[in-house]
C-alpha cells in the first residue's frame, strides 16, 4: 500500500478514545469493526466487500484474526465535536492470546462483545480478563439480535453472574444489520475514558512500541502508542530496550489506508519507519524515546513470546531445502514468534527444527509453506518444550525427542502445564470430564452458568498439542468451548517411546509419554501404523519401544500380487495411469531402510482417538 498524505495536527487528550474488541470467535467482532470503520466514512463502500481488518489470506478463509491491526477513525459524535478513535484489533484465537495482551495494553477501554444468542464462552472470559487486567473500562454489546434466538436479557443476567461486571446498560446490535451501530460509536465517546499522559506534550518522548510489521514498499512499519512528548518525521529516537538509535522518516496513521502525517502527539496511535531492517529488530512492548532528550523511565514492557510447541519441518524432496529456509526466513519476517533452526534426522535429511505458539499457529505456517511457497513438506510430531534435570545438577531443554540424552543421566523431567476453562452444554459434560481425565487432567472446578457447565482443569500441555480440541468439538457437536494458559511445569514420569519400522527406529516418530500412557499409546501407534503404511513385497514388524524393551507390535503382511496385475490384458492407458497415480502417491512418500512410509503417518499416527 502506497501512503497518502494528508497533513494534520495533534489531537487534545480529551477528544481521542484507544479501544480494543474483546470477543469469543465469531462473536462477531470483525463484522463490528467493519461497520464502525464503514460508518465513520473510513473506506468507500466498494471497499468495504471484504471485511477490511482481517487481512491475511489464510486469515480470512478461515475467519479467524491472526494479527492485530489498528485503524484510526474519526467520529462527529451528538455533542458536536469531532472525536478521533482509534480501534485495535485483536487475535481471536488461544495460540495468540500474548498478542491479545499486549495490544490490549496500548488502550484505555473495550468493547465486549457477546453473541446475544450464545451468551459467554471460554474465550469471552479469557479476553474479558485481560482486558480488565489491563485496568480497562468496558462496554458490553450484545450482537447479532436480529437473530431470532437471541436472548438479550438472559445473556445480560448471565454476564453479570459469570462475570461479574454490570451489564445494564449493554449496547444491543446487529452488526450484521447495522442495527445499534451509532449507539456503540457515542457509548466509546461517553463511556470510554480519554487516555492520560502524566507528562503531556512538554515531556520528553515516550512511547510504547505495539507491534511491528513488514510492508512490502515501506519496509518495517512500527506502531507505537505515545504516552509523553511528540513524535516527529526526522527525530532521532532510541529504543530503550535494545539501545539502537533511528532516524524517524515516516509518521502516520492508518484509516486503515496509510496516511502520513507530521507528529504524534500524546494518547495517539500511529506508525513510524525508520530504516529498520528487520521485524526482528524491534522488541515488542520496548519503549521509544528522543535520543537527545530520553525519557529517564522506560515503560514495563513485556517479556518476549515463547514458543511452546516445536515440530520438524523437512522437505519431501531434498532439493528444496534452500527453497525452505527462504521462504521461513520470508514468513518470520512478520511473524517474530516462529523460529526455526536446522536439523538433520536419520530418516528425513535435512529440515528444520520449528518453534509455535500453539497448534494452530505450526498449521498456519504449514500452510502458508506449501501453498504460498509449493512445497512439500513433512511434519513430524509436535512436542512440547521439556525441562531436563540432570544428575550432574545442570538443567536443559528439550525441544524435540529424538535428543534426549540417555536415561540415566537424568535426574528429573519437567513438563508444562496449563489451566484449561471449558464452558459446554450440561449434556456433553461426561464425554468431556472422561477426555480430561484421560488426558492427565486435574479437575479445579465445576460450576453452572444456567444449563451450562463451566469446567477448570489443569492439563498436562504435552496431552492437548496433540487432538485435544478436535476430540473436544466432535464430543460436544461442536458446542463446547476452550481456552487455556500455561501455568508452570511440574515433574513428570515421563518416557521416551521410539518406533521402530522394519527393526530400525524412524527418530521423527519418536515422541514423550507419560509411563502408565506409554503401553496404550504405543498400541494404538502401531494400530495406527499398521493401516498407514502400504503392504511391501516382504512382511514389515512395526514396533514400539522404550529403551530396549518393546511394548507393542503389529506386523503389515507381504503384498502378494503385483498391483498392475489387477488390470485386465493389455490395457495400456490404465497401466499408465495407474503407475502415474502411485508415483504421485510416492512424493509424499519416504524410504526408512526398505520401507517407505507416508507423510501422513507422521500426523496421523498421533492423532489418535480416546474411545
Ligand atoms: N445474524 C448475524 N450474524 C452476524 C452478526 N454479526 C456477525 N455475524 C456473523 O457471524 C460470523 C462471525 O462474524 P465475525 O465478525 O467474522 O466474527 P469474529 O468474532 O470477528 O471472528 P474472529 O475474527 O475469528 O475472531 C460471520 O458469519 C458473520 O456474518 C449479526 O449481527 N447477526
Amino acid at each position: 500500500m502506497r501512503p497518502m498524505s494528508t497533513p494534520s495536527s495533534k489531537t487534545p487528550l480529551s477528544h481521542i478514545r484507544n479501544f480494543s474488541i474483546v470477543a469469543h470467535i465469531d462473536h462477531g467482532k470483525s463484522t463490528l469493526a467493519d461497520r464502525l470503520i464503514q460508518l465513520t466514512g473510513g473506506l468507500a463502500e466498494r471497499e468495504m466487500s471484504e471485511q477490511v481488518l482481517d487481512s491475511m489470506d489464510i486469515e480470512r478463509e478461515r475467519g479467524i484474526t491472526i494479527k492485530a491491526q489498528t485503524v484510526r477513525l474519526h467520529y462527529k459524535a451528538n455533542d458536536g465535536d469531532t472525536y478521533v478513535l482509534n480501534l485495535i484489533d485483536t487475535p481471536g484465537h488461544v495460540d495468540f492470546a500474548y498478542e491479545v495482551s499486549r495490544s490490549l495494553s496500548a488502550c484505555e477501554g473495550s468493547l465486549l462483545v457477546v453473541d446475544a444468542s450464545q451468551g459467554v464462552e471460554a474465550q469471552t472470559l479469557a479476553n474479558v480478563y485481560q482486558a480488565i487486567d489491563n485496568n480497562h473500562e468496558l462496554v458490553t454489546v450484545l450482537n447479532k439480535i436480529d437473530l431470532p434466538a437471541a436472548e438479550p436479557d438472559r445473556i445480560k443476567e448471565q454476564i453479570e453472574e459469570v462475570i461479574g461486571i454490570d451489564a445494564s446498560d449493554a449496547v444491543l446490535i446487529s452488526a450484521k444489520t447495522g442495527l445499534g451501530i451509532p449507539d456503540v460509536l457515542e457509548a466509546i465517546v461517553h463511556r470510554l475514558p480519554a487516555p492520560k499522559s502524566p507528562g503531556g506534550e512538554k515531556a520528553p518522548l515516550k512511547a510504547l512500541l505495539v507491534d511491528s510489521w513488514y510492508d512490502t514498499y515501506l519496509g518495517v512499519m512500527v506502531l507505537v502508542r505515545v504516552i509523553d512528548g511528540v513524535l516527529t518525521k526526522g527525530q532521532t529516537i532510541r529504543m530503550m530496550g535494545t539501545d539502537a538509535k533511528y532516524t524517524i522518516e515516516r509518521v502516520g496513521v492508518l484509516t486503515p489506508k496509510m496516511v502520513n502525517m507530521d507528529a504524534l502527539g500524546p494518547g495517539e496511535i500511529g506508525f513510524i519507519t525508520a530504516s529498520i531492517k528487520e521485524v526482528a529488530d524491534t522488541r515488542v512492548g520496548d519503549t521509544i524515546t528522543e535520543d537527545k532528550r530520553p525519557t529517564d523511565k522506560a515503560l514495563p514492557g513485556f517479556k518476549p513470546a515463547q514458543p511452546v510447541v516445536f515440530c520438524g519441518l523437512f522437505p519431501v524432496d531434498a532439493a528444496d531445502f534452500e527453497d525452505l529456509r527462504s521462504a521461513m526466513g520470508k514468513l518470520r519476517l512478520n511473524d517474530a514468534s516462529f523460529s526455526f533452526e536446522m536439523e538433520s534426522s536419520a530418516a528425513l535429511g535435512f529440515g528444520f527444527r520449528c518453534g509455535f505458539l500453539g497448534l494452530l499457529h505450526l498449521e498456519i505456517i504449514q500452510e502458508r509453506l506449501e501453498r504460498e511457497f509449493d512445497l512439500d513438506l513433512i511434519a513430524t510430531a509436535p512436542s512440547v518444550v521439556y525441562k531436563l534435570f540432570m544428575t550432574d545438577g545442570s538443567e536443559r531443554e528439550l525441544h524435540n525427542p529424538a535428543d534426549m540424552p540417555d536415561v540415566v543421566k537424568i535426574s528429573e523431567i519437567h513438563e508444562p502445564w496449563i489451566r484449561a476453562t471449558i464452558l459446554t452444554p450440561d449434556d456433553y459434560l461426561g464425554g468431556i470430564l472422561k477426555l480430561c481425565q484421560d488426558r492427565r487432567g486435574i479437575q479445579i472446578e465445576l460450576t453452572y452458568v444456567g444449563t451450562r457447565a463451566m469446567l477448570t482443569y489443569d492439563l498436562p500441555l504435552n496431552e492437548v498439542v496433540f487432538d485435544f480440541y478436535d476430540r473436544l468439538k466432535s464430543i460436544s457437536k461442536g458446542y463446547a468451548s476452550f481456552d487455556y494458559q500455561i501455568t508452570d511445569h511440574k515433574e513428570g514420569n515421563l518416557v521416551k517411546m521410539s518406533i521402530l519400522v522394519n527393526g530400525e527406529p524412524v527418530d521423527a516418530l519418536s515422541m514423550m509419554v507419560h509411563r502408565m500412557a506409554a503401553e496404550k499409546r504405543g498400541r494404538e501407534m502401531c494400530e495406527k501404523l499398521k493401516e498407514l503404511i502400504p503392504k511391501h513385497m516382504f512382511k514389515i514388524p512395526i514396533q514400539a519401544a522404550i529403551g530396549g524393551n518393546v511394548i507393542a507390535r503389529e506386523t503389515i503382511s507381504a503384498l502378494r500380487k503385483d498391483v498392475t496385475a489387477k488390470c485386465y490384458g493389455g490395457d495400456a492407458t490404465r497401466k499408465r495411469k495407474l503407475l502415474e497415480k502411485q508415483k504421485a502417491g510416492k512424493k509424499r512418500m519416504r524410504q526408512f531402510g526398505k520401507v517407505e512410509i507416508p507423510q501422513e503417518a507422521f500426523i496421523a499416527a498421533l492423532k489418535m482417538g480416546d474411545e
